[in-house]
């Protein structure tokens, strides 16, 4: 990268893998915390900057760009996700935006396997059961769940982290693997999984992962309507997005017997509040967003979003570059 070292601003502490990549090159400067950066201190450090570095909980619209002024070449955001930044309008300023896709694929993949096995066997509620002293003698009926052996599994989205999903469940026994996704996807054959419309997924599946991203097209897909459609016994496990659900509609579908149980490490908002009648129920076990909390991935995370800056001033492909 010839002449002066570009301005980058980081908007949090990132591991350090990320940043000995960035040290030496440009012109560091970040957000010195663990909590998200309050949108006005982000307006005022972003001015005059060439790369930004940022997370998913900092919003990337116009209001920043403008901020940010005509130097802001490239936003690097350390996630995959990337619905907090406004790509038309970095595409109209010819920005680069780049995410980090690949990953954190096992580590979401792990998580989601563990929170439908949690959900699925009634997990948390045993292990409450231990500590509240409700443990009495053997029960034949207490805390009975689901197990996934001869049960047709649903995904919708059978990207990356949804095939790592389907390939680990496989070998509890599933029956039969079915999915729904923008469009049949490559992934299908190497685990055998059946292409179906969303209604056909929601009305066969006995478990439905959510493992797609939040687009116009997946907003609130799960509503009143979608729940009535599936089988009083399906179990909904959500390591996507959030806004896939929506919540009112899930709680009056886990309240009235309409679906089983919900798993989810997304919700709507994030964090969700203490007092959201979601976070009472038995049958919903709510994770804080932790499909990618390893150290392996929060690392690489890191390093992608800080490799991916120094591409874009080299003049590189960027790894996970998804506007220009
Ligand atoms: O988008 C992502 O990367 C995850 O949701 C957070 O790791």
């Amino acid at each position: 990268m010839p002449g002066e070292k570009p301005k980058v601003y980081i908007t949090r502490r990132i591991p350090k893998p990320g940043i000995d990549i960035l040290k030496d090159h440009c012109n560091l400067s970040f957000w010195d915390s663990d909590e998200a950066i309050p949108k006005e201190d982000l307006l005022k450090h972003v001015a005059g900057i060439d790369a930004l570095l940022c997370m998913l909980t900092d919003p990337i619209d116009k209001e920043v760009l403008d901020a940010a002024g005509a130097n802001l070449k490239v936003v690097s955001t350390m996630s995959v996700g990337y619905e907090h930044i406004n790509i038309e309008e970095c595409k109209k300023r010819n920005i680069f935006v780049c995410n980090t896709p690949n990953v954190s694929t096992d580590s979401v993949a792990e998580l989601t396997v563990a929170l439908l096995l949690l959900t699925c066997r009634r997990l948390l509620e045993g292990v409450n059961a231990v500590k509240n002293g409700e443990w009495g003698k053997w029960k034949p009926m207490w805390l009975c769940g689901t197990e996934l052996s001869q049960r047709t599994l649903g995904i919708l989205g059978l990207g990356r982290i949804g095939y790592g999903v389907a390939r680990r469940l496989k070998p509890f026994g599933i029956k039969r693997l079915i999915y729904n996704d923008v469009c049949s996807v490559g992934y299908a054959d190497d685990i055998d999984a059946k292409f179906v419309d969303f209604d056909t997924l929601l009305s066969e599946s006995d478990i439905i992962c959510i493992c797609c991203n939040l687009t116009p097209q997946t907003k609130h897909i799960f509503n009143k309507n979608a729940f009535k459609k599936m089988k009083n016994s399906a179990i909904l496990i959500n390591t996507g997005r959030g806004g896939v659900i929506q919540h009112d509609d899930l709680y009056e579908a886990l309240t009235s017997d309409q679906i089983t149980a919900a798993g989810l490490d997304v919700t709507e908002p994030e964090p969700l509040p203490m007092d959201h009648p979601l976070v009472g129920l038995h049958n919903c076990v709510i994770l804080p967003h932790m499909g990618s909390n390893t150290w392996d991935s929060r690392n690489k995370m890191a390093e992608t979003a800080a490799g991916n800056i120094l591409a874009v001033f080299r003049n590189e492909t960027a790894i996970g570059q998804v506007n220009i």
